[in-house]
C-alpha cells in the first residue's frame, strides 16, 4: 500500500500484484438481502434485528427513505442495526425528496412500497440512476392504480427525478415480467403486500428469490409454483401483518467475484474468501468460472439467515474459454464485468450472450468493458447482447492505459482486478463508486498482498 490508506482509496488509482494473493478474507453482507431486510422490518410491527447489513451507500439510501416514510432505525454499537416498523400500510408522507444515490434496488423496491399507500413521494439520484429505465416498474404499478410523473429519458423511457402518487387500496394485479429482473418482480411483491386480495409475478426466467424468502419470513402469504414449462408463478395475498425479525446477513457473492477472480488470476495466489451466500439464484459465477478450470472449493457449507453459505477457497488456475450458456445469465447478472477480466486472461475464447440487460446497470456494461478491456490490450469483439473474449492463456495484459469508472462501482472493481496483471499500470479515474456496494475492496485486496497507487496528477 503506498501514500494513502488502504481503507480510503484514493479517488483515481492502480491496483498491483508484486507476489501472490495469500489470506483468509470476509466480504460485506450481501446488498439485496441488506435493502430487503430494512423494507421488510421497516413494515414489521415491533423491533427487527439485523446483523452483518452492508453499511455501503446503496444501502443507507434505503435507510434513510424508510426513516423519511417513519421507520425508526439505528445502528446500535455492537454493529447491529435495529428497526421499529409501522405496519404494513402504516408508511408516512416523506416531507423532501427521496434520494436514492447511485441505487437502481432501492429506486424499484421503493416505488412498489409506495404504489400501494396513500401517500405522494418524489425519487431523485445521481447522473448514472437518472438514466436508468425505471418504466418497467412504473408499468405495473400504474395496473395497480398508482400515478407516475416521470422525466423523460432516453429513447422515451421513464427516468428519474419521478414523483409517485400511491393508491390505496390498490388492485390486485397478474402480470407477466418482460424482462428478467428481480426488482421488477420484488417491486409487484412488495406492493401487493398492501393491497386487499392476490397480486401474482409471472417469471418465466427465474431470477434471484431474496424477496420470496424473506417475505414468507416475516409471515407474508406467499406462495410459488412451477407451471410446467420452467416459469415460476409467485402470488402474495395482501393486507397481511409482518412479524419482527432477527436476520443475519450473509456475505455478498457479488463482492466476493472480485477477490475470487483476483486468486485465479494472480500467479501461485491461494485466497480464502469466507461466509459467502450461494443462493442458487445468485451462484452462477462460481460454476462457470468451475466450468472454466477454476479451482475453487466449497468448505464449512452451512445456512446462515435461511440462505446456504459456504468458505470459498480459491488458487491460482489456468483458465480456458467457454461458451457461457445463456440461461445462467440470471444468477449471475452483476458479475459478468469480472468475469469478461477473467476470459481476458483464458486459454482460448469465451462467448457471453444474452447480457442485454447489462446495457441498463449503472453504465452500459458490455460498451465501457469492452472499451477499457480493449484499452487495456485485450481482445474483446462487442456484440449487441453480450461479449466475446478471446484470451491470453495466462499472459499478463498490457495495461498502460486509464479507464473510466462512469460513476459504476463494478466497473471500478472489474478494472482493479485487471490492474493485478498487467505489466503497466491500469488506472481507473473513479474509485468513489466502489463505496455503494463494498467500501473495504481497497483495504480487502491490500490485505491478500495487492498494492494500490494513487494515480500521478498532472
Ligand atoms: O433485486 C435485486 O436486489 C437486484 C436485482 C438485479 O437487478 P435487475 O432486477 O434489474 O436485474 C441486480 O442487478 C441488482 O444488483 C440487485
Ligand atoms: C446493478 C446493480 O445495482 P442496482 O441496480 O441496485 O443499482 C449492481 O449492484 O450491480
Amino acid at each position: 500500500m503506498n501514500a494513502s490508506s488502504p481503507s480510503v482509496p484514493p479517488a483515481s488509482a492502480s491496483f498491483h500484484a508484486p507476489g501472490p494473493l495469500a489470506g483468509a478474507v470476509r466480504v460485506p453482507g450481501d446488498k439485496s438481502i441488506s435493502h430487503r431486510s430494512l423494507m421488510l422490518s421497516a413494515l414489521a410491527v415491533g423491533e427487527s434485528v439485523v446483523e452483518g447489513l452492508l453499511e455501503g451507500e446503496d444501502v443507507i439510501a434505503t435507510a434513510a427513505a424508510m426513516r423519511a416514510m417513519g421507520a425508526d432505525i439505528a445502528r446500535g454499537e455492537d454493529g447491529r442495526w435495529r428497526i421499529h416498523g409501522v405496519g404494513v400500510g402504516g408508511l408516512l408522507q416523506p416531507r423532501e425528496a427521496l434520494d436514492m444515490g447511485n441505487s437502481g434496488t432501492s429506486t424499484r423496491l421503493l416505488l412498489g412500497l409506495v404504489a400501494s399507500h396513500p401517500i405522494t413521494a418524489t425519487f431523485i439520484g445521481d447522473a448514472s440512476l437518472s438514466k436508468r429505465p425505471m418504466g418497467r416498474v412504473t408499468d405495473p404499478l400504474g395496473l395497480m392504480g398508482a400515478e407516475f410523473t416521470a422525466s423523460p429519458g432516453a429513447g422515451g423511457s421513464q427516468c428519474l427525478p419521478l414523483m409517485v402518487r400511491g393508491i390505496c387500496p390498490a388492485v390486485p394485479i397478474e402480470y407477466r415480467l418482460p424482462v428478467a429482473s428481480a426488482q421488477v418482480k420484488s417491486a409487484i411483491l412488495l406492493a401487493g403486500l398492501n393491497t386487499p386480495g392476490e397480486t401474482r409475478v409471472i417469471e418465466p426466467v427465474p431470477t434471484r428469490d431474496h424477496s420470496e424468502r424473506m417475505l414468507r419470513g416475516f409471515g407474508a402469504d406467499l406462495s410459488v409454483e412451477e407451471d410446467g414449462q420452467g416459469a415460476r408463478i409467485i402470488s402474495i395475498r395482501g393486507e397481511a401483518e409482518l412479524k419482527p425479525q432477527a436476520i443475519t446477513v450473509p456475505g455478498d457473492p457479488s463482492s466476493a467475484a472480485f477477490p475470487v477472480v483476483a486468486a485465479l488470476l494472480v500467479p501461485g495466489s491461494v485466497v480464502t474468501v469466507e461466509n459467502v451466500g450461494l443462493n442458487p439464484t445468485r451462484a452462477g459465477l462460481y460454476q462457470v468460472l468451475r466450468a472454466m478450470g477454476g479451482d475453487i472449493a466449497f468448505t464449512n457449507e452451512r445456512t446462515v439467515g435461511g440462505e446456504p453459505v459456504a468458505d470459498l477457497v480459491v488458487r491460482h488456475s489456468a483458465l480456458s474459454g467457454i461458451d457461457v450458456p445463456p440461461d445462467v445469465v440470471p444468477s449471475m447478472v452483476d458479475e459478468f464485468p469480472v468475469l469478461f477480466v477473467a476470459a481476458a486472461l483464458a486459454r482460448g475464447r469465451t462467448v457471453m450472450r444474452g447480457l442485454e440487460e447489462l446495457r441498463v446497470k449503472e453504465s452500459d456494461r458490455i460498451r465501457v468493458m469492452a472499451e477499457g478491456l480493449a484499452a487495456i490490450g485485450a481482445r474483446v469483439e462487442e456484440l449487441e447482447d453480450g461479449l466475446i473474449v478471446d484470451g491470453t492463456g495466462g499472459d499478463p495484459l498490457a495495461g498502460g492505459a486509464t479507464v473510466a469508472a462512469h460513476l459504476d462501482h463494478r466497473i471500478a472493481m472489474s478494472f482493479a482486478v485487471a490492474g493485478l496483471v498487467a505489466r503497466k499500470p491500469v488506472v481507473i479515474d473513479d474509485m468513489a463508486p466502489v463505496a455503494t456496494s463494498f467500501p473495504g475492496f481497497a483495504a480487502m485486496l491490500a490485505r491478500l498482498g495487492a498494492e494500490i497507487r494513487p494515480a500521478q496528477r498532472d
